[in-house]
């Protein structure tokens, strides 16, 4: 039986399968996506020529360090593919994303990819999302003031939300690379992820949140039989 890093793993080596010479590649962040990370580096070494954009501090230190050439959306405003993880992700694709903290990032550049590969271990693909608590990226100005309308957007929308401001392994506040705070919300099974999405979006002071609906295009999901793919 795969252990779970082994499942991650095979997942990302299918991902790998899909990068050609010459494209233009959103570098996902998390375990799953450290591990398509350092094999797309072992192919780089061995003459792959692809340019990535990082998703997060982490994975641009880790790209580097695999001899991956990097390049901003600045540089680089349209790139083909992302391939990155995700917490859950339901059979249309729909994805809670997050769990560490780079979700701004990785939003900015799925939307700015042609095409995004999830990457994930079965235990991530569920019925309905939710299990997970939803990630969401606050603007450390006004703080409690934006707490208190997500908690009323969530009653309003009927589902009521249990909310935890993140904390950093050392008990601090969790800090995000674009100097943001994050609140996991708990809003059990979410009915209507389309719907949500849009009613936190609309809340002043929420910078983004773990929704990322309509983005991924297809996903690698392994299983111990083997990858199953999954295709929007
Ligand atoms: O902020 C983190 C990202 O959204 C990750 O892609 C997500 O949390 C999945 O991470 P992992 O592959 O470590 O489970």
């Amino acid at each position: 039986m795969p252990t779970a890093d082994e499942l991650k793993q095979m997942a990302a080596l299918a991902a790998l399968e899909k990068i050609e010479g010459g494209m233009k590649l959103g570098l996902g962040s998390g375990s799953t996506a450290n591990h398509f990370v350092k094999s797309l580096g072992a192919r780089v070494r061995d003459g792959l020529d692809i340019i990535g954009v990082p998703t997060s501090e982490r994975t641009a230190q880790l790209a580097k360090a695999e001899g991956i050439r990097l390049t901003t959306l600045d540089e680089v405003p349209a790139l083909d593919l992302t391939v990155d993880g995700a917490d859950e992700l339901d059979e249309k694709l729909r994805l809670i994303k997050g769990g560490g903290g780079a979700l701004l990032r990785e939003k900015i550049v799925a939307a700015a990819s042609r095409r995004m590969i999830v990457i994930a271990d079965d235990s991530k693909l569920v019925p309905h999302l939710g299990a997970f608590p939803l990630p969401i990226e606050v603007n450390l100005f006004g703080l409690g003031a934006t707490r208190a309308a997500i908690e009323a957007a969530a009653y309003r929308f009927g589902q009521p939300a249990t909310l935890t401001r993140r904390l950093a392994a050392d008990g601090s506040p969790f800090v995000t690379d674009g100097g943001h705070a994050i609140i996991d919300a708990s809003f059990g099974l979410i009915r209507d992820p389309e719907g949500l999405s849009l009613a936190l979006s609309a809340i002043p002071g929420v910078v983004e949140h773990g929704l990322f609906i309509g983005l991924a295009t297809s996903a690698a999901i392994a299983t111990p039989d083997g990858v199953r793919w999954l295709h929007a």
